[in-house]
């Protein structure tokens, strides 16, 4: 997991120029993110061809596509990580303050030196007062159901609870935007599941705008209010999960939906 750049880009001399704006300190709420002929092209590689999205403040989105279909690429340059070759990305929050973006990865990320608390931490900075940093670390271990491990090491952690201290690091800052690039991939399969309820529960709790990024189309449609298919640089599928939270693996229209899904990635729908 890490800090989101907090920049302004210059995008090259023959692009359009946009902007990005993210501020990592402020408390604002969610954020819309609105996203209008977004290219991206390394050399000859054109890996997104005219992305037009909009992502109200507080929605579920997650974002699914072939192995390579540009879906890290898209992420990495909503988060600021990556500039795009040309287009325009706005990110609006309802008091129009700066958005609050982070980004958790696969790899969880932690440092071995730290203890949980201080791992944690670390998602606020060094510019807070001891004690306010001790309260928002302590809430957030809780919501994440850690509170007992605050003062563990990181090895001394299973996996899931490795990844739960990394979301509690990119949630104690109480961010108006999670970006999450397969942050459950390297998990078995019941832990994967236990953290998808975890999501999910955090997320109606805190009301950020998520963009999760998975391989998993069932993790997708049990987490996302609506799932983007990518091919081949474009949205091939916009598609809305329309059944209220929390959900349970194995509902029926969810699993209907979910095949709808496999068929747009794979090709298979004839066309529909
Ligand atoms: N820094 C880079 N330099 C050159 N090419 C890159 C770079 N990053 C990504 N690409 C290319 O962009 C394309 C999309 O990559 P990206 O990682 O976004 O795909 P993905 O859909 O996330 O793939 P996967 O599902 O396998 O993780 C690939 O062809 C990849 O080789």
């Amino acid at each position: 997991m890490t800090l989101i750049a907090h920049e302004r880009f210059q995008g090259a001399a023959d692009a359009p120029e946009y902007t990005i704006d993210t501020d990592r300190r402020a408390r604002s709420g969610a954020a819309a993110i609105t996203l209008k002929g977004l290219e991206k092209s390394f050399g000859a590689n054109r890996v997104l061809r005219g992305i037009n999205l909009h992502i109200p403040a507080g929605q579920f989105v997650a974002v699914i596509g072939k192995s390579g279909c540009g879906k890290s690429t898209l992420l990495r340059i909503l988060m600021g990580l990556d500039a795009p070759t040309s287009g325009e990305l706005a990110f609006d929050t309802p008091g129009g303050g700066e958005a609050n973006a982070r980004i958790a990865f696969q790899e969880p990320r932690l440092l071995p030196w730290l203890d949980v608390a201080d791992n944690v931490a670390v998602g606020l900075g060094d510019k807070l007062d001891r004690r306010i940093v001790a309260r928002e670390v302590e809430a957030v271990l809780s919501e994440v159901q850690l509170a007992e491990k605050a003062g563990e090491w990181p090895a001394r952690l299973s996996g899931g609870q490795r990844q739960r201290v990394a979301l509690a690091r990119a949630l104690v800052s109480r961010p108006g935007v999670l970006a999450l690039d397969e942050p459950l991939g390297a998990l078995d399969a019941l832990t994967r599941i236990s953290m998808q309820e975890l999501l999910a529960r955090v997320w109606r709790e805190l009301g950020f705008t998520a963009v999760l990024v998975t391989h998993d189309v069932s993790e997708a449609v049990h987490l996302a209010d609506r799932v983007i298919v990518l091919d081949e640089g474009r949205v091939s599928l916009d598609l809305a999960i329309p059944q209220p939270h929390p959900r349970r693996h194995g509902n029926p229209d969810l699993a209907e939906l979910e095949g709808r899904l496999l068929s747009a990635i794979l090709g298979t729908d004839g066309g529909h």
